[in-house]
């Protein structure tokens, strides 16, 4: 930070950029002092646009090139979607901060106003992600799905030039963007449970910055951070990530948590999930309870069967 301006670095989306500036809020609420200035830079992800996620395999995909700005100290701090950063951080950075999470759940999108009880194997879903395909076709196996890339936007009009007849989404990007009349429906984690750390903006800092860290105090939402670390601790303990279907459902009401953690074969057709409840500052070691139960139940066979055939 120099001369009272933190600079946020960012990608350069629409919904980057919103959460960049929800940031930039409340760092400009919290320190009046300070003023905040986004500096947008280009990631892999938004160049490599017409494969699917879950096949080009690299972790930070949206990430990376933010971290270097970071590290080179061309930024203060660099803005993610929570869910799109490894669980692991480069030497030298954390986690600095989160803002209090947003809708968690996923959010269906159809064409014609159909929800997810009136599609059928005629209509075409699209989605890239490997845990919405397992649950769609665990919900029904008949579901035609399609993949998909791009942002937000770029996605809605995909589907409105007919490419397929209604997507899955995450309900926080589409509100983010005021879509909200786009979503048909939020749908129940009963049918899919959401991705890990969906729904939460997070701020990654340089380790050894004192000042941004006393910024980074002013502004982080503590009940968020504990169901983040918690959540990202279930990622780790299963070693997931987004080339297998998983994901993980905390549903928090006053001080008590129902973590549910999920994982699946390709197709939807062993699932397995499990939930307990108990105290939300026992968070973490509920989520790693659960992926511990879910290892002997078999869920890194499932998972490793999946990294074994995606590699051939
Ligand atoms: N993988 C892309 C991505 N990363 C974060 C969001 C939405 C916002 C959030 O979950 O915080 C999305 C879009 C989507 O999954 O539909």
């Amino acid at each position: 930070m120099k001369n009272n301006i933190v600079r946020i670095g960012t990608r350069g989306s629409a919904l980057a950029l919103y959460q960049a500036n929800q940031v930039k809020l409340s760092i400009e609420t919290n320190f009046p002092d300070l003023q905040a200035e986004i500096v947008i830079i280009h990631t892999k992800g938004d160049k490599i646009l017409d494969v699917a996620l879950s096949k080009i395999g690299d972790k930070g995909l949206f990430t990376k090139e933010l971290e270097v700005a970071l590290l080179g100290n061309e930024v203060d701090m660099a803005v993610h979607s929570l869910k799109d950063l490894p669980t692991f951080f480069p030497e030298g950075l954390q986690l600095g901060a989160v803002l209090p999470r947003a809708e968690v759940r996923d959010a269906l999108v159809s064409k014609n106003g159909k929800t997810l009880k009136e599609l059928g194997a005629g209509d075409v879903i699209a989605t890239s992600s490997l845990r919405r395909k397992a649950q769609l076709l665990a919900y029904n196996p008949d579901f035609k799905i399609v993949d998909i890339r791009g942002n937000v936007n770029t996605r809605l009009s995909k589907m409105d030039n007919g490419y397929c007849d209604a997507m899955i989404m995450a309900a926080a990007g589409l509100q983010r963007l005021n879509l909200d009349e786009r979503i048909t429906e939020i749908i129940d984690p009963a049918n899919i449970i959401p991705a890990v750390s969906q729904g939460i903006i997070a701020i990654e800092t340089r380790a050894d910055d004192e000042q941004i860290a006393t910024v980074m105090n002013g502004i982080n939402h503590q009940p968020t951070m504990q169901v983040a670390l918690a959540e990202r601790a279930f990622l780790k303990a299963m070693d997931g990530g987004c080339q297998v279907p998983i994901g993980c459902y905390s549903e928090v009401s006053g001080d008590e948590i129902v973590f549910t953690g999920f994982v699946s074969d390709l197709k939807g057709e062993k699932i397995i999930r499990l939930s307990k409840k108990g105290s939300l500052k026992d968070a973490r070691a509920i989520a790693l309870e659960i992926s511990g139960q879910m290892a002997e139940q078999g869920a890194k066979e499932i998972l490793d069967d999946i990294r074994k055939n995606s590699c051939i």
